[in-house]
């Protein structure tokens, strides 16, 4: 089934915040279509690690590939399309609040290139109907609860169909109902296709929906293998 090409493969990648050295002598892959939880402590380096594979921190040393785009190669010219073949969930939701949920999504397809408006509304409705926000295409992000904005993102994300979603903490402000909900619509995203990395500290979620977890500790990146995930 996982035959092809990972869509995340590191190689000896150290991973820095400026000068700071913060993961050593990173190795692991990620195959198509894989749901992968990462784990750690505060401080351990995940979102270091996510905002590396999106090209929002340098990759000074070693090897990262991800949706077939050489990290350790990445010129700032490139990053625009490396981000069209990913997609990126943050904790806090950042929608623009000055208009409605189908202007911003509108507005990433028209950034990202699209013209055609009869696509774009297609494209729009495709993805609400993923995170069962059909109904709320009109509404402001004001009329819609945390976890509906948190929606109205992962819908975002989801506009350029990209190979992997890089979640960092897409639960953290969310009540434990709402969160399993986000959690179940990840994973209907995920048979449906998608790679899944989520940076998470919950863990009842990684009980309720098992899947290979990572784990930041001392300074390295290891496969958990123990079934109580516990830090
Ligand atoms: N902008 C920065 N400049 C220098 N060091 C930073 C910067 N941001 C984070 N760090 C440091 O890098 C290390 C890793 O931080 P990172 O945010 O990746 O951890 P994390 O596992 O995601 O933590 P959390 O769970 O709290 O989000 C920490 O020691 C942190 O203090």
């Amino acid at each position: 089934m996982f035959s092809e090409t990972p869509v995340v493969s590191l190689q000896n990648a150290f991973i820095y915040q400026d000068s700071k050295l913060v993961l050593t002598d990173v190795n692991f892959t990620i195959n198509k279509g894989e749901f992968v939880f990462l784990i750690g402590r505060t401080g351990s380096g995940k979102s270091s690690l996510l905002r590396t594979l999106y090209a929002d921190l340098w990759l000074q040393q070693g090897y990262a590939n991800v949706a077939e785009f050489e990290i350790h190669n990445l010129k700032n010219r490139d990053i625009p399309f490396l981000r069209r073949k990913i997609g990126i969930v943050f904790q806090d939701f950042q929608l623009f609040t000055d208009r409605s949920v189908n202007d911003n999504l509108k507005f990433v397809l028209q950034a990202t290139g699209w013209t055609d408006k009869a696509r774009m509304k297609s494209r729009i409705a495709e993805v609400l109907m993923q995170v069962g926000l059909s109904s709320s295409i009109d509404k402001m992000p004001h009329q819609l609860s945390g976890g509906e904005q948190q929606r109205v993102v992962i819908a975002r994300a989801l506009l350029n169909e990209p190979q992997i979603l890089f979640a960092d903490e897409p639960t953290g402000n969310l009540d434990p109902v709402v969160s399993e909900q986000i959690l179940k619509t990840f994973h209907e995203i995920n048979r449906a296709g998608t790679a899944i990395l989520m940076a998470t500290h919950d863990f009842d979620m990684i009980r309720k929906f098992p899947a290979r977890v990572l784990k930041c500790e001392n300074g390295a990146v290891i496969e958990q293998t123990s079934p109580t995930y516990g830090l």
